[in-house]
């Protein structure tokens, strides 16, 4: 089943996504040349907006070579798109760290995303005692 991405473009010169095989993730490119320096934070346009699919979201992540080639990481680890998120200025942005003085060019490739069902209606339901066992602290489980 193939599903349908409405995507605006805010620059006409940014590459267009090409249509991608199934199951890769999506490159995604800086809308903006952008230095930063060591330390420095800074949201990167990534140029496009989108309307997700009903009952989709969206996860950006870097790409494995974006440390190696701009010295800058995401800062909240892994971004969430909503599906709210859909409006004619709701422009996606990769938040960057630097580790180090940096810089990258309009329409280079910084992370990727992909889409996501999103989760399913839950409940929370407040207990004294969840009665099970306990597993046992972080690293219990050793290194080897
Ligand atoms: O790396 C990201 C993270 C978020 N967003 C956009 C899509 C998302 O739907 C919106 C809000 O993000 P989020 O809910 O994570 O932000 P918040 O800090 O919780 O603020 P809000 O009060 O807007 O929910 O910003 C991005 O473009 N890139």
């Amino acid at each position: 089943m193939t599903l349908q991405i409405k995507i605006k473009y805010f620059h006409s010169d940014l590459p267009k996504i090409k249509k991608i095989a199934q199951g890769d993730w999506i490159d995604l490119r800086a809308a903006q040349t952008i230095e930063l320096k060591k330390d420095e934070f800074k949201l990167i346009p990534l140029g496009i907006a989108m309307e997700l699919p009903e009952g989709y979201e969206a996860h950006i992540v870097p790409r494995s070579s974006s440390f190696k080639n701009f010295g800058i990481i995401e800062t909240n680890s892994m971004g969430v798109v909503d599906e709210s998120y859909k409006g004619d200025n709701d422009q996606w942005f990769f938040p960057a760290y630097a580790l180090r003085d940096t810089k990258i060019d309009f329409g280079e490739r910084i992370c990727q995303f992909r889409i996501f069902e999103k989760m399913p209606e839950v409940e929370l339901i407040e207990v004294d005692h969840l009665g099970n066992e306990n597993r046992g602290g972080h690293g219990s489980t050793g290194v080897k």
